[in-house]
């Protein structure tokens, strides 16, 4: 029997995941919810257990622990109540290498129900001039715009898409978001794996990082970005230590090596970060004036997505706001 729950506009409910291999535990309660017509980006370290949560997600694993739900059903207890609706590019296609590029969207078409025509399919990942061109001989991006392409046809209402744009140069990376962006505008609800950090910036409406088998970070990339604070940075002057630096309100101070040297960087956190920053600015602007010091490089920014990621890489947790 299959039962299809409607869960007020979830499309994919995990809660506190636990997968192992053996004795090795590689996903370790992991719990985020997906809606139709939103993308969630699952950035994080090699290892951290993206794959298997996807993987888990696809139906091709029990969860040891906790549970997945998509649509409400159970993807590896009722994998034909939701094969029609679900979708995936997986990390290793499994494409025929002698077929044609039209050949193998046909033969994906043969086995949907209600699939995109072919032409519409090349022209939407641009391989309308491959058409008649061996799979064997696409170039990695191509192929990779195959898978997407394989995907889409079905018409899925999820859409798990892991590191679908590796091997893609810039310009083909760009439209590749773009054909992804297309598909959340019309309701897919979408989990992607990344290692570009630009491509979870451009397409999420939500992130989280993962290390370890769980999730370090998750929320909006502004939520992310604005819990780890702002930064002043600038070259520490020679002949000044830092334990001759001023204390700023509001403001940590830790010394960073960039380009081979010492700088120092002073972290800003807490409610109303942008009014907190400027006001450390004027102390370090006149302790600087005071010694007829010129601050180097000087910068005043918001955390990147990067500084996050290496800081959740790194494993200083310690330092993570929040945490
Ligand atoms: N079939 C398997 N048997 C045993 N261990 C596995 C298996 N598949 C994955 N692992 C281990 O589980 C951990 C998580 O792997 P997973 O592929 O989910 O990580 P990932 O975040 O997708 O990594 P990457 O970014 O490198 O693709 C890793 O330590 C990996 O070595």
């Amino acid at each position: 029997m299959t039962t299809t729950h409607h869960d007020g506009g979830v499309a994919i409910d995990v809660r506190d995941l636990r997968q192992s291999y053996g004795s090795f535990e590689a996903v370790r309660g992991v719990s985020f919810t997906v809606a139709p017509g939103e993308l969630f980006a699952l950035l994080g370290t090699n290892g951290a257990g993206k794959t298997t949560t996807i993987e888990t997600l696809e139906g091709f694993r029990r969860p040891t622990g906790g549970s997945v739900r998509v649509f409400g059903t159970d993807p590896f207890g009722q994998p034909a109540a939701l094969r029609p609706r679900v979708n995936a590019v997986l990390q290793h296609s499994g494409v025929f290498e002698e077929l044609t590029v039209a050949e193998t969207i046909d033969l994906a078409r043969d086995l949907a129900a209600d699939p995109l025509d072919t032409a519409t399919v090349l022209d939407t990942v641009s391989l309308a001039d491959k058409a008649g061109v061996t799979v064997r001989k696409l170039s990695g991006g191509e192929r990779r715009r195959l898978d997407l392409g394989l995907a889409i046809l079905t018409r899925p209402e999820v859409l798990f898409l892991d590191e679908p744009t590796t091997g893609m140069d810039p310009e083909m990376r760009r439209e590749t978001w773009k054909i992804i962006s297309d598909q959340v505008a019309a309701g897919v609800a979408v989990v992607l794996t990344t290692h570009y950090l630009e491509e979870a910036e451009r397409l999420a409406d939500r992130l989280a990082i993962m290390h370890r088998g769980e999730l370090r970070v998750a929320g909006t990339l502004s939520e992310v970005v604005a819990a780890w604070g702002d930064r002043i940075g600038f070259r520490l002057p020679a002949h000044v230590r830092s334990r001759d630096l001023p204390r700023l309100p509001g403001a940590e101070l830790s010394i960073d090596v960039r380009e081979g040297d010492p700088w120092a960087v002073y972290t800003v956190t807490g409610a109303d970060v942008a009014t907190r920053t400027h006001r450390a600015l004027a102390p370090l602007l006149a302790w600087a004036e005071e010694r007829s010091l010129s601050l180097e490089r000087l910068e005043a920014r918001s955390a990147s997505l990067e500084d996050v990621f290496l800081s959740v890489a790194q494993g200083d947790l310690a330092d993570l706001p929040g945490h």
